[in-house]
């Protein structure tokens, strides 16, 4: 992490935790969203911001997602890091899907911090919109990135997705909160426990929403009912990485999505839309998450597993 703009070398992924050993995860520090400007400037053609994103990682990923479903990859480019974390944070290499290290000025990703904050004390984390001309973090939450694409940048949607419809949005905030809590984060509060009791009370918290979820959509195609959300982005992009990475490396075992009936059905129908398959790398997902030293201090990648819905993936 940067501490007053200077780089610490020893990544951990644990930089904060509670008295009872429960990862505790940094608030994000650049909250801009975009304005008209920005709007004129994106329909006249020019590019002024870049996307920098981790395939590995599920909050980049749902951005990713919602900017395919959206028709803003034209608008919106991205350069993408190698996916394991080095002493050094993110780092940009000729790894197979990352973006080619010939086509980034960066070598690594805190260089865009301390270029827009020179005293930034925190962690270099993905994803992140940074603005080209002024050579500054617009946001770096993947949160508002998902509303600044859906909402700020309507004007320029080539699709009529409505991820964000007015008439169930407190109904979806209040469901992505506790999937937020329980599940995306959950995952890694069970992964990153300091603690046999942080450990178990976050495994709890995953499964009691995996089952929950699984219950609710035995009834329903999707999370909403038969079109999809952005709370179904939200979801997916943490049930693509379970089997692959969370089962093994963070100790989320006591069943595979594979082996819930109607997530394993949800999943398998998500999967099969070209926005979600194309943004799920399941290479960067394993050796992302195995690489992470502090879980596996070897970093042996496994083999396996093989699924079924790999066959999707191009
Ligand atoms: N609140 C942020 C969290 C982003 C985040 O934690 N990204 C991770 C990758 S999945 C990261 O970049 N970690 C680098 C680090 O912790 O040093 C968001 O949702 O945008």
């Amino acid at each position: 992490m940067l501490v007053n703009g200077q780089w610490q070398r020893e990544w951990n992924p644990v930089q904060k935790q509670d008295k009872q050993g429960r990862f505790i995860r940094q608030t994000s520090s650049f909250r801009t969203r975009f304005d008209t400007s920005a709007i004129t400037q994106l329909s006249r053609g020019e590019r002024p911001y870049t996307l920098y994103v981790a395939l590995i990682c599920p909050w980049a990923t749902r951005v990713l997602i919602a900017r395919s479903l959206l028709g803003l990859e034209d608008a919106l480019p991205i350069k993408i890091v190698a996916p394991a974390i080095t002493d050094y944070g993110w780092e940009f290499s000729d790894f197979p899907g990352a973006t080619p290290k010939a086509e980034v000025a960066f070598n690594y990703m805190h260089e865009l911090y301390t270029l827009s904050d020179p005293h930034f004390t925190g962690r270099a984390t993905v994803p992140l919109l940074w603005d080209n001309t002024q050579r500054i973090i617009v946001n770096n939450e993947s949160a508002d990135l998902l509303a600044i694409l859906n909402d700020d940048l309507r004007p320029l949607h080539q699709s009529h997705y409505q991820l964000r419809p007015e008439q169930q949005r407190s109904e979806m905030e209040a469901l992505n909160q506790r999937i937020y809590s329980q599940l995306n984060n959950g995952v890694y509060q069970a992964g990153f426990a300091q603690s046999q009791h942080a450990y178990i009370e976050a495994y709890t918290h995953v499964f009691a929403m995996l089952d929950e979820l699984d219950n609710r959509l035995a009834s329903r195609r999707y999370l909403f009912g038969d079109r999809f959300t952005e709370s179904d982005i939200r979801l997916f992009v943490t049930l693509a990485r379970f089997d692959v990475a969370y089962y093994g490396i963070f100790k989320t075992n006591r069943q595979r999505i594979a082996d819930f009936a109607h997530l394993n059905r949800y999943f398998h129908d998500l999967i099969q839309i070209d926005a979600f398959a194309k943004n799920t790398n399941v290479e960067h997902i394993k050796v992302g998450y195995y690489s992470i030293k502090a879980l596996n201090p070897t970093q042996i990648i496994p083999q396996g597993p093989k699924l079924d819905w790999f066959k999707y993936l191009s």
